[in-house]
């Protein structure tokens, strides 16, 4: 058995996931852990524009970080949504808002809309952000109060809870969108500031011991870093845990086949277009494409399987797609490893974002996960004896959240009416994850619910699964057929009520633009 005390932390890696451990790291542990990052100054990180789950705002809080703060520094701005285009048909649009599903009776809202929904729009009747996302407000008046909702800040809201812990609880009702790389910029000074060694090399060799447990690493000139635990943020390359320690990755390629994207990052004038303040994902030919709104600009890039499509073809859609504004812009090319390594934690290594796992950007999850997965490492810290049962909880927490996740957007392809293509044609007759063909059988009878979805934490509630269902329009759905029976009177004052407030709202509440002049 090791004895060997893992208080001297090193993370191999610069990027959103090495500086959101490290700073993490320092918060919870303090000096009674030592941090040392090392990043190459060589080997770029993959920063684009990037979007979140709302959940963020807890490690914003952990660290004790304000938002007046952090974000001006990094270009962010409010998300209220996922706005999806041409998913169904060309000129359809849904969003899947950050916004508790209202329940009567004992069925959701979405249940009753199926029975008798007031328009054609389930999200607009069954969702007050769907209005505000149309009308581009702002989910914060000008003096800084929240839109009131189920969430009410200042309430009850526990804190120093894990994110699944939280969930279900209360909906905060917005995440952010932000430049992954000025929010590694801002941490890597927190960081420092609190204690984190940093240092500016590459790592060229990865040494074991004889039991195969890493020993240190070997820098071009800083010589060997020795350490406890080391924590691999090498990206894609998964230096530590793939190529030293040989974990296997295992592709979700067979169900998710989009394995490129081509991304801009384009500086347009915000106030003439004003800011959505939402993430817009828009279905094109071989895949879709992410706009991103940030304060000045927008990241923006094609998700594609190069089976479907060329680089240079889908570097040519994505220009068009943007217009004017992004001749002189130049193209960055990412091929993406999709899938996760078997274990993300073996002997003494953590893999922790890229190195660790990746689906597509479809529903901003990559910097959820390596949220999550900073939480669950805090959680299973291992002692002197690195109990083996503390590692395996780790990686079954972190195997779960990636598989529930691939199951959410494999039915986002299978959901989506639209079939003019043969890539959309294929996503109907692809292989999907064994487990998810049932649960789609039972969602065709009754709405996704707590009992009836991926069974184990994966950061997605029901309500998100029908949003997909609802909006996506392939699955043939159904109301519940014990409402066709009950008195809809509740229901149809939910439906009016929603619509009363969205239209009060509209109304009071300033555009995203004009809110985020006033906070950058
Ligand atoms: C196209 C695309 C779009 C995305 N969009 C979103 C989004 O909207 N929302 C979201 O949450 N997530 C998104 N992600 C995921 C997100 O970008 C990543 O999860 C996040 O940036 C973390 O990356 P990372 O730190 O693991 O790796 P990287 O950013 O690749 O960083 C790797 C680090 O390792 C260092 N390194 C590598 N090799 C060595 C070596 N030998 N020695 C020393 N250092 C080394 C590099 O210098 C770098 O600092 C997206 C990803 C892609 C590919
Ligand atoms: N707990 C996550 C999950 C979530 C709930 N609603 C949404 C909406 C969208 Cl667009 C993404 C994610 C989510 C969270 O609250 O962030």
């Amino acid at each position: 058995m090791n004895t060997r005390n893992p208080q001297n932390v090193v993370v191999v890696g610069g990027g959103t996931a090495g500086w959101m451990t490290a700073s993490y790291l320092k918060a919870a542990f303090g000096d009674r852990i030592s941090v040392t990052l090392v990043e190459s100054g060589r080997i770029g990180t993959i920063g684009v524009g990037e979007a979140t789950f709302s959940d963020i705002r807890h490690f914003f809080q952990f660290l004790d970080l304000k938002e007046e703060d952090w974000m001006p520094a990094c270009n962010a701005t409010y998300k209220l949504a996922v706005r999806f285009e041409d998913w169904r048909e060309p000129g359809h649009h849904f969003y899947h808002p950050f916004e508790q599903m209202r329940s009567v009776g004992g069925f959701p809202l979405t249940d009753w809309w199926l029975q008798n929904g007031l328009t054609d729009r389930f999200d607009k009747d069954c969702f007050v952000i769907a209005s505000l996302c149309d009308a581009g407000r702002s989910p914060r008046h000008l003096d800084g109060r929240l839109f009131e909702q189920d969430y009410v800040e200042g309430g009850e809201e526990p804190v120093g809870l894990t994110m699944s812990e939280h969930q279900g609880k209360t909906q905060f009702p917005y995440a952010y969108h932000f430049e992954a790389a000025l929010l590694a910029k801002y941490l890597t000074k927190y960081s420092v500031d609190r204690g984190v060694r940093h240092i500016v090399d590459e790592v060229q060799d990865v040494r074991l011991d004889e039991r195969g447990w890493i020993d240190h690493v070997v820098t071009k000139e800083h010589g060997e870093l020795h350490g406890d635990l080391f924590v691999d943020c090498t990206g894609f390359r998964g230096l530590l845990i793939n190529k030293a320690l040989g974990v296997p990755f295992q592709s979700y390629q067979d169900t998710l086949p989009n394995d490129s994207a081509v991304a801009l990052q384009v500086p347009l004038d915000m106030q003439a277009r004003g800011l959505r303040p939402c993430t817009t994902a828009t279905a094109q030919e071989a895949g879709w494409i992410w706009t991103i709104p940030l304060f000045g600009r927008i990241g923006t890039g094609y998700v594609y399987a190069k089976d479907y499509c060329s680089p240079e073809e889908a570097e040519r859609t994505l220009r068009e797609f943007v217009g004017p504004g992004a001749e002189d812009v130049e193209a960055n090319h990412i091929r993406m490893r999709i899938g996760r390594s078997r274990e993300s934690w073996a002997n003494n290594c953590v893999a922790i974002g890229l190195s660790s796992g990746f689906v597509e950007p479809l529903e901003s999850t990559g910097i959820f996960f390596i949220h999550h997965a900073i939480e669950q490492l805090v959680k299973f810290f291992p002692a002197a004896d690195w109990h083996p049962k503390l590692r395996d909880m780790y990686n079954s927490a972190i195997a779960n959240v990636m598989d529930g996740v691939r199951e959410f957007l494999v039915l986002h392809y299978i959901g989506a009416k639209r079939d003019d293509t043969q890539y959309w044609k294929d996503t109907k007759t692809r292989a999907i994850p064994d487990g998810l063909a049932e649960r789609l059988e039972r969602w065709k009878v009754q709405l996704p619910d707590s009992e009836n979805i991926f069974p184990y934490y994966h950061g997605l509630p029901p309500y998100s699964y029908m949003c997909i269902l609802l909006g996506g329009g392939a699955i043939p759905l159904r109301p519940s057929p014990s409402l066709a029976l009950s008195d809809d009177t509740a229901a149809r004052k939910e439906f009016a009520a929603i619509r009363d407030k969205a239209r009060h709202l509209v109304e009071r509440l300033p555009a995203q633009y004009e809110y985020h002049a006033r906070l950058h």
